[in-house]
């Protein structure tokens, strides 16, 4: 097995204006196998999007040692960064994160315009990932003729289309409704499931999680505890939700229900 993803003893420690300091992440320690699809979950402040941010190489840790697909990101020059980060990552937005004065194709290929890969590898990438997401019939629509889901789907396909070796989802499904967000987590389970994308979703959608194969919950920046899925992903998203009433904090904001 090949490891995408190593984390080892992350701190992260925001200091405030005044004197104050907040430990926001207390020695988080992760791996994540070629192909797997983990999600991270924790009440509000628990920590996710610092720790998305610091794997996005947005944010750099107080301490601790990442390793992405071999790869030292703390270690790079800015330059080296940016290629890393067009090369290797991919992300998927809360708010899409589409160019409204592109087409839904135009915003698909954007990650391969600095690279020099040819017109027919173009063309084979879109219709092959278009097909799987359901969005080969838009390809020339505008973002503002299309739906929520189709277009958190083109940001999917924007952040596959150059093969990264990791993509992290922030909040992927919190503007959609139930059935956009079965649309765009069953696209991302094929994706997974066929292309073997290694996915890392930060998610307080107990129904969103249920597509993960394991779940990591953080608590007041550490590892609360890992759940993995068995067969069934209803049993799993029962699962969720015992284990996040287990954890305690702010969940208000859950859906009490969704279609599982
Ligand atoms: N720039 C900053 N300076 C100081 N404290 C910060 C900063 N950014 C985040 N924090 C604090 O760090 C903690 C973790 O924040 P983070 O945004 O990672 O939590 P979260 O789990 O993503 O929360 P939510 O689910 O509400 O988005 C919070 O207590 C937050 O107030």
């Amino acid at each position: 097995m090949t490891t995408v993803l190593k984390v080892e003893q992350i701190t992260k420690i925001y200091a405030s204006r005044g004197k104050m300091t907040y430990t926001a992440l207390n020695d988080v320690n992760m791996q994540l196998e070629q192909g797997e699809f983990v999600g991270i979950m924790g009440p509000s402040g628990s920590g996710k999007t610092t720790l998305l941010n610091i794997l996005a190489t947005i944010d750099k840790p107080t301490a601790g040692r990442i390793s992405i697909n071999g790869h030292n990101p703390l270690k790079m020059s800015n330059r080296d960064l940016s290629k890393f980060r067009r090369r290797e990552l991919g992300y998927v937005f809360q708010d899409f994160n589409l160019i409204d004065s592109l087409s839904i194709k135009e915003n698909m290929i954007l990650p391969l315009a600095l690279d020099k890969v040819s017109s027919s590898e173009i063309e084979r990438r879109v219709q092959f990932i278009a097909e799987r997401l359901g969005i080969e019939n838009i390809l020339d629509k505008r973002t503002y003729e299309i739906s929520g889901g189709q277009k958190q789907r083109t940001a999917i396909a924007r952040a596959v289309i150059h093969e990264p070796s990791l993509l992290l989802a922030d909040e992927l499904t919190g503007n959609l409704d139930s059935r956009a967000a079965k649309s765009a987590m069953d696209a991302l389970e094929q994706l997974n499931t066929e292309l073997g994308t290694t996915v890392l979703v930060v998610t307080h959608d107990p129904f969103t999680a249920s597509y993960c194969k394991r779940i990591l919950f953080i608590k007041d920046g550490k590892l609360f505890t890992e759940i993995r899925r068995g067969s069934s992903r209803p049993a799993f998203f029962q699962q969720i939700l015992d284990t996040l009433s287990l954890l305690g904090g702010n969940f208000d904001d859950i859906p009490s229900t969704r279609l599982t």
